[in-house]
């Protein structure tokens, strides 16, 4: 099937990336619709806090237009209770003087002439003085609120001063203004009837009118401008933590490195992310205008459409651009809403020093509003703060498109530095800024295999070319990564896979491959860097690690190559190197002729590889079938296709009927065998498969197994597994890797044969009736299982391994090989007088041989590190052993009758991790009299002590296990 190349398989892939995006969203309706519709919460919210502020103002006309204010007459003195805060009993007044009989009369003319109501004798109190007015005034706080001080200076005039709190004080969101409300009143009523007692008429007219000034409105509290910013950033945060959480999963769970394998396009990916994006924020930002104009704020219907609307829509995707770059940072997706609660946080007070003016004035300097500007939540305030201010009044009729170039400042235009037109201008270029960086950071970041490429990697002309090598880094940046060891060139122990490296070897020396060979790995290693992290309190450090330490191996076509091993053998990373996942320490594999090491080769690799990752790497809210559909179009098979053989794909996999229920609903098996189906899309010439029946139950696994087998023709098949039947069944050659070493290769039965510990025999029995054996033979004696073990002791020197009622095995080494035709035709001829029911020979299996090699690795590196382990014996003694050791000597044990002291057999298993611990050891026994124990390089001299001057740890002397066999043990 020809694949689509070049700008068509970008548009390719860009289209179904965009799809899946859109689905994606569509599932997650909650998160969507938060994204679209939150902005009519927010924008109800600053509705009711507006109506709620404007209501508190309603007792003034300081805020409202007033353009023809009505005058108040004479004004009454009101009642001390009407006093905000007043202590009770109060007095309406004071007032100082008393002892003037004149002043004494104007007073009560005051009293009785208050407009609307006569102020009675107890609501007034008398001094004498001014002093005893401020004495009594300080005694009694809040009891009156003024005081009126008269001196008749002479028989023709009285002169009189007014004392009154002038604090404001403020209650249930109203003002008291002390001036108008009683000073005020006192004022108009001293002078009234001080002027009528001095002209000697009470009715002499005295009519004091008071007028407020005609002003504009002016708004008392605009809720757009001190929390607006806040709303909307709080608003834009939804659609930027969404962002940076499908961004940062992707890269968490692998699927944006799995899309990479299948060769996608970074350019894809990223404009399907800006296109999707973008159009989000378009809507969101129209129905926040739209949602503005309904509830009839000024801020919204006044100022010009596009340019209200531009505001929102460039800072929402400005946002995008800065969660894009942010996201090359965070490899947690749940790290997402912790991004974005702090980046609120941070807007929240960045915003409140903008709204104050900072640094948008022409005093700051130019580099400091630049800095300040990088930040988009403060280019938001800005710009609300504008848009605000420019309809703060009814008279002010907001920025029209044409001025939004102009200068809209509430005081001076002097003092504005950017306008509207700026901010757009800002929001593009910062957008610009951050997603170039996005990209430089998605690069130089490790990705999650912890692969990136190096600081300066686009000066690189092979970079923009495509061509010339596969140039990737590990480790982090911040890392230094220490030198990589070299690690040493060991000839392989195994005769058949120093026979594999020579013939690879030869064909890479006369730069030659047999055109039947897939894949020749040509001494692949991998070594993982230490590192040096320089935190801020301490260093840490990491030593290297050899996890493959050289492969030299063919695969043919047309054949399925099984590679076994116990966990961290180097088996998924030698898969990594092999998809280009990973970067080659040293070596090189050949795919079809191309070299893992070029870029160039790998992308063509890319083309005919397929591959089934050790874990499911699937979107759960993806059916199956979208998911066959989606890698499908990223490998570019043409579109017309791509039906046809996803429902061939499911349907080999046996998911046609949930083809269209999402990956989240699917069991572990079935998630398998998708990740199987996408692996064989575009009928690749080579399939990796790394444990792809891991999870799966029997039934399943049979069906993987007829995939995998029918998968075979025409392609090579590379299988990692934990499953040694699936590796008998499918497996054409196995291959067993330890401790990054291959330690065999070869075809099921030349394993078993060369690393089994020989032939297994089952022996099952019957019941014998009326001296009649199982098998309806007459029965001279009636033999017991005791015969048959002495049977098999006396000829063949073996016991049983397992032994129950009906049946016995017994493992027959394979030195005994030639002894076996002879001894099974005696015991098929006296298989009657034992009892026996069935007799069946067989080869060790898969598993021993991996047991024994694995064991067999496990000894040979815990020797090479000189690692020793506590043998406690049943005596009491503790011993320090190298590990892995066979016999030990005890020191200490030497007496005439044994001259070379005691010794025990060790016994050993290895745990869930592979590493070899003591599961026993032998009677203490005579170590025999022409064996030479020897003592360990690492134990002290006899009867040496530590530097803490205690005698150290006792060291059991070693024995070479081939002296004691070839010893005399009498
Ligand atoms: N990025 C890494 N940095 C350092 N060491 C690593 C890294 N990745 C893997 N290793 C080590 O390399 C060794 C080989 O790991 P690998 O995953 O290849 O083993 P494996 O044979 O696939 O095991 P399994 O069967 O458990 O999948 C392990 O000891 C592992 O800890």
């Amino acid at each position: 099937m020809e694949l689509q190349r070049g700008s068509g398989l970008l548009y390719q892939q860009f289209k179904a990336l965009f799809r899946k995006n859109l689905l994606l969203s569509w599932r997650n309706k909650r998160a969507t619709f938060l994204q679209l519709f939150s902005s009519f919460v927010f924008i109800f919210l600053l509705f009711c806090i507006q109506k709620a502020m404007n209501s508190s103002t309603d007792y003034t006309t300081a805020y409202s237009s007033v353009r023809d204010p009505a005058a108040a007459v004479s004004p009454p003195i009101p009642p001390c209770e009407e006093k905000f805060f007043v202590r009770t009993p109060c007095f309406d007044f004071l007032w100082s003087g008393n002892a003037s009989a004149s002043v004494g009369r104007v007073v009560s003319r005051i009293m009785a002439n208050n407009p609307g109501r006569p102020i009675p004798e107890a609501k007034v109190k008398s001094f004498r003085t001014t002093g005893e007015v401020d004495a009594w005034l300080l005694a009694n706080p809040m009891q009156s609120p003024g005081a009126l001080h008269f001196r008749e200076v002479s028989s023709g005039v009285i002169s009189y001063g007014i004392q009154t709190n002038s604090t404001s004080p403020g209650k249930r969101g109203r003002m008291e203004d002390p001036t108008l409300k009683f000073q005020i009143p006192l004022q108009v009523a001293a002078e009234r009837e001080i002027a009528r007692f001095l002209v000697g008429d009470p009715n002499f007219g005295w009519t004091v009118q008071l007028k407020e000034y005609a002003h504009p409105a002016e708004v008392f509290f605009s809720a757009l401008i001190a929390v607006g910013p806040s709303f909307f950033l709080a608003f834009a945060m939804f659609g930027f933590v969404l962002q940076i959480t499908a961004l940062v999963t992707e890269k968490e769970l692998k699927l944006r490195q799995a899309m990479s394998t299948m060769g996608l396009y970074d350019s894809a990916y990223w404009l399907s992310w800006i296109t999707w994006e973008g159009i989000i924020a378009l809507f969101s930002a129209l129905f926040l205008v739209l949602f503005g104009m309904m509830f009839q704020f000024d801020f919204f219907k006044k100022n010009n459409f596009a340019v209200v609307f531009l505001v929102f829509f460039l800072f929402q995707f400005n946002m995008i651009g800065f969660a894009f770059m942010l996201s090359t940072f965070i490899s947690k997706a749940s790290a997402a809403t912790t991004a974005g609660f702090s980046l609120f946080i941070i807007g929240f007070f960045t915003q409140i020093v903008t709204i104050f003016g900072f640094p948008y004035d022409l005093e700051t300097s130019q580099t400091l509003r630049n800095i300040w500007s990088l930040f988009p939540p403060n280019l938001l305030a800005l710009s609300v703060r504008q848009l605000a201010d420019a309809t703060r009044t009814p008279e002010r009729t907001g920025i029209s498109w044409s001025g939004r170039t102009d200068c809209i400042s509430r005081q001076d235009s002097s003092t504005c530095a950017m306008t509207i037109n700026d901010v757009f201008i800002w929001l593009l270029a910062t957008f610009v800024l951050w997603f170039i960086l996005a990209i430089y950071f998605d690069n130089i970041i490790p990705n999650a295999y912890g692969v990136r490429k190096s600081v300066f990697y686009f000066l690189n002309p092979w970079y923009w070319t495509g061509k010339g090598g596969n140039k990737v880094k590990e480790g982090g940046i911040c890392s230094c990564m220490s030198s990589i060891p070299q690690e040493e060139q060991i000839t392989p122990d195994d005769e058949d896979v120093l026979e594999e490296e020579n013939m690879v070897k030869k064909d890479a020396r006369e730069d030659t491959m047999d055109s039947d060979i897939a894949v020749q790995i040509r001494g692949l290693a991998k070594t993982y860097a230490g590192t040096r992290k320089i935190g801020c309190c301490k260093c840490q450090k990491t030593s290297s690690y050899h996890a493959v330490r050289g492969l030299w191996m063919n695969i043919a076509q047309d054949q399925l190559f099984c590679l076994l091993g116990p966990n961290g053998a180097g088996k998924t990373t030698a898969i990594n190197c092999l998809t280009g996942v990973s970067p080659v320490t040293s070596g090189d594999a050949l795919i079809y002729g191309y070299s893992i090491r070029s870029s160039v080769g790998m992308s063509s690799i890319h083309k005919f590889m397929g591959v089934c990752p050790q874990f499911d790497i699937l979107w759960d809210a993806l059916s199956g079938l979208e998911h066959l559909h989606l890698f499908a179009t990223i490998k570019g098979l043409p579109p017309a296709s791509i039906q046809t053989v996803a429902d061939e794909l499911l349907a080999k996999v046996k998911l046609t009927e949930a083809a269209r229920v999402r990956a989240r609903s699917y069991s572990g098996g079935m998630k398998r065998r998708l990740s199987v189906a996408i692996a064989l899309i575009g009928d690749p010439k080579l399939v990796i498969l790394d444990e792809p029946t891991t999870g799966m139950d029997p039934i399943s696994r049979r069906q993987v197994w007829d995939v995998i087998q029918e998968a075979k023709k025409g392609r090579a098949i590379i299988l990692t597994t934990h499953s040694m039947e699936e590796a008998d069944v499918l497996g054409d050659r196995i291959s067993i890797m330890a401790k990054g070493r291959l330690r065999c290769i070869g075809t099921s039965i030349r394993l078993k044969s060369r690393f089994g510990t020989g032939f297994v025999t089952n022996v099952s029995f019957g019941e014998k009736v009326n001296g009649q054996s199982p098998i309806n033979q007459p029965v001279d004696s009636p033999a017991t299982h005791e015969d048959v073990k002495q049977f098999f002791k006396h000829h063949l020197d073996v016991t049983p391994a397992e032994e129950t009622k009906s049946f016995m095995t017994f493992v027959i080494p394979h030195d005994k090989e030639k002894l076996l035709t002879n001894f099974f035709a005696e015991l098929e001829d006296r298989q009657a007088e034992f009892g026996i029911k069935d007799i069946q020979l067989g080869l060790a299996t898969l598993e021993e041989v991996f047991l024994n090699i694995a064991r067999q690795a496990e000894v040979e590196s815990a020797t090479a590190e000189g690692r020793f382990i506590a043998l406690n014996l049943t005596s009491g003694t503790s011993l320090q052993i190298p590990v892995g050791s066979s016999f030990v000597g005890i020191p200490g044990t030497e007496s005439t009758e044994n001259p070379r002291g005691l010794m025990v057999e060790v016994y050993w298993e290895q745990d869930d991790t592979g590493t070899l611990c003591v599961s026993g050891h032998s009677p203490e026994m005579p170590i025999p009299a022409d064996v030479q124990p020897s003592v360990p390089a690492a134990a002290p001299a006899p009867g040496g002590t530590n530097f803490l001057g205690r005698t150290g740890p006792v060291y059991g002397l070693i024995i070479d296990p081939n002296q004691i066999r070839g010893a005399d043990t009498r």
